[in-house]
Order: C-alpha cells, then sequence, then structure tokens
C-alpha cells in the first residue's frame, strides 16, 4: 500500500522560480506605498537569506541605496538568541524612515524585534510568514503554518526521489 503521507508533507520547498515570482510580487504590493509621495528612501536587507528577496524588490521598485542588517541566529534549524553583529550605515538609515526592511521569512519574529529596535519607523516586509512571527510584520506575500519548515533554494539540490510506488 502506499503511504497516507509524501515525505516533508510539513516541507515547503521553493525553487528559485518561485522565490524570483513571490518576492516580485512583493515588490508589487509595496510600489506606490512608500511615505514620500509613495517612494522609499533604501533597502536594508536582513543577511543572509534577505539579500535574494531585497535585490529583487530593490530591482522592481528601482531603489539604488541598497544596506544590510547582519543578525545571526539559527544554527540549521536551532534558535538562539538573535545578535545583530553588522548595522546598516547610521546616516542612510536614520530611525528607518522611508526604508523598507526585507527579509526572505519571518517565523519567530524574534530576529524582526532586535531589528526593528534599530529602526523603529522602518516598514518591515517578508516574502513567507509563519503566525507566530506576523506581528513582525508590515508586509508580505505567503503564509505557512507555524509548523512548517521553508526550504530555500539555496539550501537545497536537484537529486533522484523513488517513485511514490516503489517496488518492493
Ligand atoms: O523569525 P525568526 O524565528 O527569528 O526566524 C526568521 C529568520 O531565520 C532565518 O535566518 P537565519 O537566522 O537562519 O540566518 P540566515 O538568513 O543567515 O540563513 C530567516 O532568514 C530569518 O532571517
Ligand atoms: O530555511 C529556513 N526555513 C524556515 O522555515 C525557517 N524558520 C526560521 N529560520 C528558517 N530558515
Ligand atoms: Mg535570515
Amino acid at each position: 500500500m502506499a503511504p497516507d503521507r509524501l515525505p516533508h508533507e510539513k516541507g515547503f520547498h521553493v525553487s528559485w522560480d518561485q522565490l524570483h515570482r513571490d518576492a516580485r510580487a512583493l515588490a508589487w504590493r509595496l510600489d506606490g506605498q512608500g511615505p514620500d509621495n509613495g517612494a522609499w528612501r533604501a533597502v536594508v536587507g536582513i543577511t543572509r537569506g534577505g539579500m535574494a528577496p531585497a535585490m529583487i524588490v530593490s530591482r522592481e521598485l528601482d531603489i539604488r541605496l541598497v544596506d544590510t542588517i547582519s543578525v545571526k541566529s539559527y544554527n540549521h534549524q536551532s534558535q538562539s538568541a538573535p545578535v545583530i553583529i553588522k548595522m546598516p550605515d547610521r546616516d542612510l538609515v536614520g530611525d528607518g524612515t522611508g526604508v523598507l526592511i526585507v527579509d526572505d521569512l519571518v517565523d519567530t519574529g524574534r530576529t524582526l524585534e532586535v531589528v526593528r529596535a534599530t529602526m523603529p519607523k522602518a516598514h518591515v516586509a517578508t516574502v513567507y510568514a509563519k503566525p507566530m512571527g506576523r506581528p513582525q510584520v508590515d508586509t508580505y506575500i505567503t503564509e505557512v503554518s507555524q509548523d512548517t519548515w521553508i526550504f530555500f533554494p539555496w539550501d537545497m539540490a536537484l537529486q533522484y526521489v523513488k517513485p511514490y510506488r516503489a517496488g518492493e
């Protein structure tokens, strides 16, 4: 008998193509929503996962001022307290007015809590969101359940999979 469940049923696997489409959708949602006649001043990507969507958003919205904030917290799937190990240029971001902070996803919201505290007036956008972290995000595209692990294309490789009904 075939198993009731596919392997990784609670895994959400994102291809480069899917990420590109979802990050573009995020950009289009943010278009015209900035505080200066709809414009955004700068993008700050949260390293490392936020760098790919930050690049796509800044490209779509023609934002040339792009910086990063580096946060370390997860080691594989276990999290410790997030620590900021590199700040963006303070003269560029100020209190965050007109700044778009971009990350690939919010899970518990701990990373964004720490980042928000450094730029309280910034707008926070992620491509994916889990319910616990949603209050930390102003704009996101796709929500997945809390017990789903999102697998990003930079963490995966194409490989052979056995047929669903493998011969005994
Ligand atoms: O909402 P949270 O529970 O804080 O988790 C979300 C953060 O975790 C991941 O980053 P990670 O710390 O794995 O680092 P990376 O981006 O360098 O891979 C992800 O890219 C988010 O930044
Ligand atoms: O690749 C990842 N997928 C996730 O679902 C996740 N949650 C926190 N950090 C994460 N990293
Ligand atoms: Mg990250």
